[in-house]
């Protein structure tokens, strides 16, 4: 749709821009991303045609943009530049009506019914049709731009140039303006080149990105190019951390400070203390653990302080009501996990146990299941916490093993891991500790509870 040749051009004689070549295609939403000063707005620039090529050409359907007629080019192509270029006292309707004037034809250039019918309907997407006899001027940023946003799509054109579309704001108008531009774009096959400066919002809509480093392309692709956390702390100079969206296939990023949380290094068995009545066992920590888990409420990999073992009033008690009991305790719902166990928890198995020099702390509780809480004091990764997950899986099977007990496939088993990154370890003691020996610790406390408990 649109094929950017050879592009240089900048502001003086030296180029910002130099022999950029690519292929905004027809439909898609291509984002083009970068750190400040990388060029963005420079190129947008010159596809738009508010700063003159040095060299190369940008073809609109194989013809060059240069040799369209203006109103050519506006029948077929918007632009919602960064700076409002509205100074004149209109108000939101007549700007919007604006944008259809590459559409009207005659000598004396009148709204037709259809050029009413499609200012109304951007009005009422872009959410301003209360605004509607507003003095544009005397409008907050965001809504400024929600409106010349509806005046650009009042042109119904093929190509939407965005800069920073998204600029001024909240998340709510955000997130509604983009799901009403990728409605757009599907519905009507709009193109849409677009400068974002939200990699995480870029992720989520755009089918394309580009990553523009000191005027030059990194790399050009789909979403999934955000993946590559060198390129983007090459790029940004930050560190990033990407993962997946938890709800759609897309990666998101997440920025890691530049300074530690708290330089003092906490030890989990000073850090802790037990809240135990016979219908909650709660374990209490100083600082928030890494946490990967099956609970009831906190389930995934996660951080969290409190650590709580609850009976449930009644089979239908809400999550919300799980909830609302924690608050009644004094404790945040976000920063707790919670297992559901309806056994008497004054019966629950509290240990402390040292593995090679590092503490963990065991609680088993029982019902029609078994349910393991196990807290190790030291800075594991991910991977690490995932692979104690494994071993304390097989070893509580084989515990009920050798304790005799059939083990039935269909309980409601809970296992919750969380491992202590405050505490500053050296490395050998952390790596000291492997699965194997997780696993056996495990068995072996597990095995003797299980007897205990059936009176061996
Ligand atoms: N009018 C101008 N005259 C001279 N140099 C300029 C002008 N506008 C921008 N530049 C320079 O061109 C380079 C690229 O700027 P550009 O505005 O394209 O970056 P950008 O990626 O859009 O940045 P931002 O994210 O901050 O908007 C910068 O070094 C900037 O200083």
């Amino acid at each position: 749709m649109i094929t950017v040749e050879h592009l240089t051009g900048g502001y003086g004689k030296k180029p910002i821009i130099r022999d950029l070549q690519f292929e905004i295609r027809k439909g898609e939403f291509f984002a083009l991303l970068g750190p400040n000063g990388s060029g963005k707005s420079t190129i947008f620039k010159l596809i738009t045609g508010q700063l003159p090529i040095t060299s190369g050409s940008i073809l609109i359907d194989g013809k060059p943009m240069s040799q369209l007629t203006k109103l050519e080019k506006a029948r077929k192509v918007a632009v919602l530049a960064q700076e409002s270029q509205v100074t004149f006292d209109f108000t939101v309707e007549e700007i919007v009506s604006l944008g259809r004037y590459p559409h009207q034809t005659g000598l004396f250039k009148r709204l037709s019914p259809e050029d009413k019918q499609v200012i109304e309907d951007v009005m009422h997407m872009t959410r301003i049709e209360q605004f509607r006899s507003f003095q544009f001027r005397t409008l907050s940023g965001g809504e400024k731009q929600r409106v010349l946003l509806a005046k650009a799509l009042a042109q119904q054109p093929e190509v939407l140039l965005l800069d920073e579309p998204t600029n001024h704001l909240d998340i709510k108008h955000t997130f509604q303006i983009l799901t009403m531009l990728k409605k757009w774009q599907r519905s009507k096959d709009l193109t849409i080149f677009a400068i974002l400066h939200d990699l995480n919002v870029a992720s989520l809509y755009a089918d394309r990105v580009a990553l523009l480093h000191k005027g030059n392309f990194l790399e050009v692709g789909d979403v999934n190019i955000l993946r590559k956390e060198n390129q983007l702390k090459k790029v940004y100079e930050v560190d990033v951390k990407t993962q997946a969206h938890p709800v759609v296939a897309k990666p998101q990023l997440l920025m890691t400070p530049m300074f530690e949380e708290t330089d003092a290094s906490v030890a989990l068995i000073e850090s802790f203390f037990v809240d135990r009545k016979e219908d909650h066992l709660i374990v209490h920590f100083t600082e928030p653990l890494r946490t990967i888990s099956n609970a009831a409420i906190g389930s995934g990999i996660q951080w969290f302080k409190h650590f709580c073992l609850m009976n449930q009033p009644s089979a239908h008690t809400s999550r919300e009501q799980l909830k609302t009991m924690l608050e009644k305790y004094g404790i945040p719902p976000e920063q707790a996990s919670i297992v559901i166990c309806s056994g008497n928890l004054n019966d629950a198995f509290i240990m402390e146990r040292q593995l090679n020099g590092v503490d963990i702390l065991l609680i088993t509780a029982f019902d029609e299941a078994v349910h393991l809480l196990l807290f190790i004091d030291a800075p594991l990764d991910d991977r690490t916490l995932f692979d104690f997950y494994m071993a304390a899986t097989e070893a509580k099977a084989a515990a009920f093993q050798r304790a005799g007990i059939p083990l039935e496939t269909d309980r409601q088993d809970s296992l919750v891991i969380a491992a202590n990154l405050q505490h500053s370890l050296p490395g050998e003691a952390i790596e000291s500790i492997s699965r194997g020996q997780i696993g056996q610790l495990i068995l072996s406390e597990m095995t003797e509870t299980l007897l205990q408990k059936v009176g061996k």
